[in-house]
């Protein structure tokens, strides 16, 4: 308890935000699930999100795409409250997503034409995107006919051919192997210093959320706060082996372990 309270959180403020998350509260009856949530994301930042399982994440997302409505608190993108049908968003989930009866590239071009983007700029994005995950010898492939890293690869193009400003993604990585999931951790950072984009991701993983991070938000159990928010200024491209990887992953974890 001591050592939770001696790393309470102290707010970081970003002169540049592109997402203000102001006092957040959600409740499911009784249930308090997020407790007054305040952080900001800054414009093309990574950020990931750590935290004990059941702590809230997914309903963090939730409010945030206004599936559940806040008790208290606001989520204000580019300074206005945030609208999922205004606002440029996107979300990459940890299940497979791709539509079954869709090819490759029509699962590509699916966000683009939902969007109503003009038909030169949907093969614009598609063609970009799907060269930059490697998918362009299988864009006739149906997703039966995929492997599992294909798969996620598709699901992540999707994502980035409507360019978001802001990419939510959740887990994406949790059912992959090991090998597999460097492997697309590497894809997605390559994908976002291409594009600028900013991301929030969602994950158990603190290897990974310190692979990937410019900055850690970690958060308590439910009552859910955010227990510390900690700068990620390892140079890239990480090595997992370092002294200072491992120090801030040690670091992490020992704050996960108290509650
Ligand atoms: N629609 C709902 N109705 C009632 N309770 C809910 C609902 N959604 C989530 N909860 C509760 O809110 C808490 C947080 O759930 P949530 O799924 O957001 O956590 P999480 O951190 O994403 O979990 P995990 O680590 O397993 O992915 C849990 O106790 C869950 O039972």
């Amino acid at each position: 308890m001591g050592q939770a309270q001696a790393s309470a959180q102290t707010k970081i403020t970003q002169p540049e935000a592109i997402l203000n998350v102001d006092h957040l509260t959600k409740k499911f009856g009784d249930l308090l699930v997020l407790n007054d949530i305040s952080f900001d994301v800054k414009k093309g930042e990574f950020l990931c999100i750590v935290g004990p399982t059941g702590c809230g994440k997914t309903t963090f997302l939730n409010s945030l795409t206004r599936l559940y409505k806040a008790d208290d608190g606001k989520i204000l993108f580019e300074g206005e409250e945030i609208d999922p049908q205004k606002h440029d968003l996107a979300y990459i989930f940890q299940e497979y997503s791709t539509m079954e009866w869709l090819n490759v590239e029509e699962n590509i071009r699916f966000g683009l034409k939902v969007k109503g983007y003009p038909k030169e700029l949907q093969n614009e994005r598609v063609e970009k995107v799907i060269k930059m995950v490697g998918l362009d010898a299988y864009r006739k492939y149906y997703p039966r006919q995929l492997s599992a890293s294909m798969l996620q690869r598709v699901v992540i193009a999707r994502g980035f051919a409507v360019e978001p400003k802001l990419l939510l993604m959740d887990e994406p990585y949790g059912q992959l192997d090991l090998q597999l999931k460097y492997k697309l951790e590497d894809e997605l950072l390559n994908l976002w210093q291409e594009t600028g984009t900013t991301v929030i991701f969602i994950t158990h993983n603190i290897e990974e959320a310190v692979y990937l991070s410019d900055r850690i938000l970690v958060l308590t159990n439910k009552p859910t706060k955010v227990k510390k928010e900690m700068i990620n200024n390892l140079p890239r491209p990480r090595k997992i082996s370092s002294d200072d990887f491992i120090n801030l992953r040690n670091e992490v974890t020992e704050l996960i372990k108290w509650w």
